[in-house]
C-alpha cells in the first residue's frame, strides 16, 4: 500500500503565502446560499440555510493511503501558519477554510482538503465573504452575484452498480452467518447503484433538490462527492465537541399514524438498540482520550427524516486539546465508527473488504469543513454519490446484525437510495 500526498505547488516553500479577508456582507440580498454558487469548483456544507459554500481553488492537497488525514493535517498547518489573515468576523468558519472529504478504506484511499477562492458563510442573522489569493493577485474587491440556475439532468437512467439485489442478499446472508458463528457482532454492508444521464450533470441541481426535501441534514458537496447526510461525526466548537450518532433504521410508510407506531416499535426493538449501542459505544469510546468530561444520553431518540427513521443519540464533551488536536484529528480518531464499519472495528472492516465486492471510495467517509483554529464539522458522507461528467454513483449500507433479515436489509437500502435518487429527478 503506498501512501502520497501531492500538494499543489502553491503551498510549498518559497511560494507567496495565501492572503485571505473575511467581511461581514448585509444578508438582505444573499436569499439562499446555494443561489449564488457557479460551476465553478464549487463546494457545499448546508443545513437549515446556514453554513458554507464556496467555489474556485486557491489551494488543495490530495493524499491517499493509510497517512491520508495525517497528511492532509500537516499540509493545513503549513498552510494556515503562511497565511495573512484579516477577518472582520471572528466566528468559527470565517478566515482561512478548508473543505475535505476523505476516503473510507486506506486502500487506495485517494482523500482531497480544498481552500476555495470564494466561501460565504451563513450563521444566524451574520453573513460573510471571504476571499483568498496569492499575494499579488486581489480578489477582495469581489462583488456576490447571484449565479445562474441548474439545468435538470436529461433523461436519467439507473442500473445495478457491482452487486445486484440478488447476489448483494447472498453476500448479507454470508455476515449474517459469520455473526452467529461469533467471528463479529455487527458490520455495516453498503451497495451502489449506476445513474447515467444524456448530458453532463450539474451538481447544482440534486444540491438544491437535496438541501429543500432535507434540511434537517447537511447538504454537502466536495469534489465530486455530493449527499446530505444525517449523520454529524464531529462537529468541535470553541472547545465544545458533539457527535450525532445513528444506527437502527425503519423505513417510513407515508401515511403519519402508522409511522409513529413504528418509530415506537423501533425505540424498541432490541435488534436496534443493540446495533445502536454499539455505535455510541465506539464513538465515546474514542472520544474519551480527547475529552475532560462526557455527556453520553442513556437512551436514543428517533430521528424522523423523509424516507426513514433512525435510532439517534447525540454525543457531548468537552475537550482538553483543542489547541493540539484539530477537527479533522478527532474525525480520524472516530472514523470508522460502528455506524459505517462495525463491531469490532478491524475484524468489520476486514469482512468489508473481503465480501463487500466494490470499493466504498469516499462513500462513508467524513466530509466537511475545518477553519485555521482546527474547529470544525465533519460528516459521515451517507445518502450520498460521486459524480463524473454524465455518470453518478449512488450508495447506501445497513448495519448487520446476528438477527438480520437480507431482504429486509435489501428494502432498506432502497430506502437509503431515495434522497439523491429522487434529487436527480423533475423538480
Ligand atoms: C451506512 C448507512 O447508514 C448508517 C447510518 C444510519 C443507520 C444505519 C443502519 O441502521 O443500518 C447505518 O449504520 C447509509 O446510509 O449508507
Amino acid at each position: 500500500m503506498t501512501s502520497r500526498a501531492t500538494p499543489d505547488a502553491a503551498a510549498e516553500p518559497g511560494q507567496a503565502p495565501l492572503v485571505v479577508r473575511t467581511v461581514r456582507l448585509e444578508g438582505d440580498h444573499v436569499d439562499s446560499l446555494l443561489g449564488l454558487l457557479p460551476t465553478q469548483s464549487p463546494v457545499t456544507w448546508l443545513r437549515r440555510g446556514e453554513g458554507l459554500v464556496g467555489w474556485g481553488v486557491a489551494a488543495e492537497i490530495r493524499t491517499s493511503g493509510p497517512t491520508r488525514f495525517a497528511d492532509a493535517v500537516k499540509w493545513w498547518s503549513e498552510t494556515t501558519a503562511r497565511s495573512v489573515v484579516r477577518d472582520d468576523v471572528a466566528e468559527p468558519g470565517t478566515g482561512l477554510v478548508s473543505f475535505g472529504s476523505f476516503a473510507f478504506a486506506d486502500d487506495p484511499g485517494d482523500s482531497v482538503l480544498v481552500v476555495p477562492e470564494i466561501t460565504i458563510g451563513r450563521r444566524g442573522e451574520t453573513t460573510w465573504l471571504t476571499t483568498v489569493s496569492r499575494a499579488g493577485l486581489d480578489l477582495l474587491d469581489h462583488h456576490v452575484t447571484l449565479a445562474d440556475d441548474p439545468p435538470a439532468p436529461v433523461d436519467i437512467s439507473f442500473a445495478d452498480g457491482a452487486l445486484d439485489g440478488e447476489r448483494w442478499m447472498t453476500v448479507v446472508a454470508d455476515a449474517v452467518a459469520r455473526i452467529s458463528a461469533g467471528d463479529l457482532e455487527k458490520v455495516v454492508l453498503a451497495r451502489d447503484l449506476i445513474a447515467t444521464a444524456t448530458a453532463p450533470i450539474d451538481v447544482r441541481w440534486p444540491l438544491r433538490r437535496l438541501a429543500e426535501s432535507y434540511p434537517m441534514c447537511w447538504t454537502f458537496h466536495v469534489d465530486g462527492l455530493f449527499g446530505a447526510t444525517p449523520e454529524m461525526l464531529v462537529r468541535r466548537e470553541r472547545g465544545l465537541v458533539t457527535s450525532r450518532v445513528l444506527a437502527g433504521t425503519i423505513r417510513r410508510t407515508g401515511d403519519d399514524s402508522r409511522d409513529l407506531a413504528l418509530a415506537a416499535t423501533l425505540a424498541r426493538s432490541s435488534k436496534d438498540l443493540e446495533e445502536h449501542e454499539y455505535a455510541v459505544r465506539s464513538v465515546a469510546d474514542a472520544l474519551d482520550p480527547h475529552c475532560s468530561s462526557m455527556n453520553v444520553p442513556e437512551a436514543p431518540f428517533v430521528l424522523h427524516l423523509p424516507n426513514v427513521m433512525h435510532l439517534a443519540t447525540d454525543v457531548a464533551g468537552v475537550v482538553h486539546d483543542a489547541g493540539t488536536v484539530t477537527s479533522l484529528q478527532l474525525a480520524e480518531a472516530l472514523h470508522p465508527s460502528a455506524a459505517v464499519g462495525g463491531t469490532p472495528t478491524p475484524v468489520a472492516t476486514a469482512l468489508i473488504s473481503e465480501i463487500e465486492g466494490m470499493d466504498r471510495g469516499r462513500y462513508a467517509g467524513p466530509v466537511g469543513w475545518m477553519d485555521a483554529s482546527g474547529d470544525g464539522e465533519w460528516g459521515i458522507a451517507l445518502r450520498s454519490a460521486s459524480i463524473h461528467g454524465d455518470t453518478v454513483r449512488l450508495f447506501a449500507g445497513c448495519g448487520i446484525v446476528a438477527d438480520s433479515d437480507p431482504e429486509a436489509e435489501l428494502a432498506e437500502s432502497q430506502a437509503k437510495f431515495v434522497p439523491v435518487r429522487d434529487a436527480l429527478g423533475p423538480a
